[in-house]
């Protein structure tokens, strides 16, 4: 898919910018803090309708404000042209295609796939596991109604669960919302199994490209209760009744999933170097672009915040003979872009505002 046009409402410091996008290549050129993650912010949000940088709708709206708007037109592989707009008040999200509101925001979540290249990435592999399942869940969320709706579901009785081991509840009430979060945790541990068996394919192959080495990269699915069936996570919940009852909340579960990056077989987070892990970020970038691809049958448009500047030029190169030829790749940074890579459509930004450069 492509993006016309992006025209953004009192969104953090935009008070109001209209961008036509013309060709491929777009770059957002300017000083610190003026405005440029905001822009890529407000275009990755159409993915999930949520920010990739904060989970709190209220931040996302310009101080003073009390409303922002996204609204983006597209040229969109199975919907054609289309126009999605987003408005956001403190705690509510509103969504529109064309003029028809979508009562549903799941519809939403997933048709317009963007990919965020963020400096934060490394911390996929270095930071906690909650990041890492963030990543996850949503990658799967985006390609996967089942996937978003088992989600929901454990999350919600988990959510009940842990309510009643606060107030010290009978166990049979327990047992109650386990069944639930049973019947949706076997579902959401099997679709991980095999959506980072399928990842770690194109993960090792963008690697190969970024690094010019051919080590296989992959990932280490740490399932926190190996099951097979519903009942392998009903007999351990069970069993931790007690020790829950104590802690009041659920010590084990799908929820406390992880996976590590492997290089080698090896766990990146202790043994990649820093180069190693930033190349490994940018290749599971586009192992999850690839994934939006082959699931959605739609190009996603990438967005690179900032990131190209920390490479080498080599490595920069190499990175973007990885990138799909026929993406669209929004990029930020401080200094204009390599025309050597093409010609970029650049505009700079300054205080919130987006002018054509000459
Ligand atoms: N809700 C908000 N209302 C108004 N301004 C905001 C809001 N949230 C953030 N800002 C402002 O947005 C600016 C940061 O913009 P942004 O993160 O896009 O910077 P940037 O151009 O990407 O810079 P860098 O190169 O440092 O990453 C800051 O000046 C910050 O104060």
């Amino acid at each position: 898919m492509q993006i016309r046009r992006i025209a953004v409402q009192q969104f953090r410091n935009i008070g109001g910018a209209a961008l036509e996008l013309e060709g491929r290549l777009h770059f957002l050129v300017g000083s610190n803090g003026q405005g440029k993650t905001n822009l890529l912010e407000a275009a990755g949000f159409i993915t999930a309708l949520r920010s990739f940088r904060s989970a709190d709708v209220k931040t996302l709206i310009s101080h003073g404000g009390n409303e922002a708007a996204i609204a983006v037109d597209m040229e969109h592989e199975v919907e054609g042209e289309t126009q999605l707009t987003i408005k956001l008040k403190p705690g509510a999200k509103e969504a529109w295609l064309e003029a028809t509101k979508v009562s549903r925001l799941a519809e939403v979540i997933g048709r317009f796939p963007t990919v965020v290249f963020s400096s934060q990435d490394q911390q996929l592999v270095r930071g906690s596991p909650g990041g890492r399942r963030r990543w996850l869940d949503l990658t799967l969320s985006a390609t996967d109604g089942g996937y978003f709706k088992a989600l929901q579901a454990y999350h919600r009785a988990l959510t009940e669960r842990n309510a009643l081991l606060k107030q010290d509840a009978p166990v049979a009430q327990l047992a109650a919302f386990e069944q639930v979060m049973a019947e949706h945790g076997v579902v959401l541990v099997r679709a991980r199994r095999e959506a980072l068996a399928a990842l770690a394919h194109d993960l090792t192959e963008a690697y190969a490209h970024i690094a010019d080495r051919a080590e296989p990269a992959g990932f280490g699915y740490a399932a926190d209760v190996e099951v097979e069936s519903a009942e392998a996570l009903l007999e351990k919940w069970a069993a931790g009744r007690r020790r829950d009852l104590a802690l009041r909340s659920t010590a084990n579960g799908p929820h406390r999933d992880d996976f590590d990056f492997l290089l080698h077989d090896r766990e990146a987070k202790s043994f990649a170097s820093e180069g190693q892990q930033r190349a490994l970020v940018l290749s599971l970038r586009l192992a999850q672009a690839a994934w939006f691809r082959a699931k959605r049958q739609v190009q996603p448009v990438l967005l690179a915040d900032d990131v190209l500047g920390e490479l080498d030029p080599v490595r920069r190169d190499r990175f973007w003979s990885a990138v799909p030829k026929e993406a669209q790749v929004i990029a930020t940074g401080t200094t204009a872009p390599d025309e050597s890579l093409g010609r970029w459509q650049v505009f700079t930004v300054r205080d919130g505002s987006f002018g054509a450069a000459e």
